[in-house]
């Protein structure tokens, strides 16, 4: 199928096959170069949608195709060549040095013995570059701040080289500073590189400002769209109860309701 679509759904529902359906009726397209938040409230499926568009979760009905060619056509080393997956509990040795770490992002790549050629050692060392993370390479993992360990994250799926790179909440614990400077070079590096990052995240506000498309999940349906689309079709004015926070239409962002509680 020919397609400008590096990532399509069509009426996918996602979910666990003994306990629930998560959301249904997915149909959603994404093209390249293309920063991609998913958002919604605590357990409305941010995480169940990337395990299963990374194929950690199978889903449950529907069709999925990358690149035009259909999902589960693809053996896991040609998936490992076109998604990369950064999730935020990863469970590495904290032991290895930065570099040793990025490293790994080579592996679908690298010979049985697991050894990195020149032309490996050359994208690892621009993903470092690209990061800004050169002054980190010599660490140890465990050595790292929350901030700095995010980056060398970004950097090893840099170095994994695929076109598409999923990550779960890039941006938690971090502060408001580090927060938008990360999705910062989220946004720099689709420009750059042509990749497509979708991530799932809960800065709803930064997102509407920087990202090229939002994929809302609410109350189990998916909706999709730029954020002046999805903020035309008022999608995001019932996400939250608005005893606490609102959206601001003039703002284009939420804030806390000015509304006094009659408990309070
Ligand atoms: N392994 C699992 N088995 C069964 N149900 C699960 C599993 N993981 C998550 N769920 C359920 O699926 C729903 C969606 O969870 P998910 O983690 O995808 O939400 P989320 O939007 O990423 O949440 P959060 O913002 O809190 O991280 C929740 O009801 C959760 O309880």
């Amino acid at each position: 199928m020919e397609t400008n679509n590096i990532i399509e759904t069509n009426l996918l529902s996602i979910g666990y096959q003994h306990t629930n359906t998560v959301a249904e009726a997915i149909s959603i397209q994404i093209k390249k170069a293309k920063l991609v938040a998913i958002i919604g409230v605590n357990g409305s499926g941010k995480s169940t949608l990337l395990k299963t568009l990374s194929g950690i979760q199978p889903a449950l009905s529907g069709n999925f195709f990358l690149n035009g060619k259909a999902f589960q056509n693809y053996n896991n080393q040609s998936l490992a060549s076109l998604i990369s997956l950064v999730l935020t509990q990863q469970n590495f040795s904290k032991n290895l040095s930065v570099l040793e770490f990025i490293s790994l992002g080579r592996h679908p790549y690298t010979n049985w013995l697991g050894i990195t050629s020149r032309a490996d050692k050359k994208i690892i060392a621009r993903a470092i570059q690209q990061v800004g993370i050169e002054n980190l390479k010599g660490k140890k993992c465990d050595e790292l701040s929350d901030g700095q360990l995010q980056k060398v994250m970004i950097a090893r799926a840099l170095a994994q080289n695929t076109p598409v790179i999923l990550m779960d909440e890039p941006t938690s614990h971090l502060d408001m500073y580090h927060k938008a400077q990360v999705l910062h070079l989220l946004k720099n590096i689709t420009q750059e590189t042509q990749k497509s990052i979708v991530f799932a995240t809960h800065e709803i506000n930064l997102a509407l400002q920087l990202c090229d498309q939002i994929i809302l999940i609410h109350q189990g349906k998916v909706v999709q769209g730029s954020p002046s689309e999805l903020i035309q079709q008022k999608v995001l004015l019932d996400l939250f109860p608005k005893d606490l926070i609102v959206f601001d239409e003039i703002s284009k962002s939420f804030r806390m309701s000015n509304k006094k509680k009659h408990s309070d």
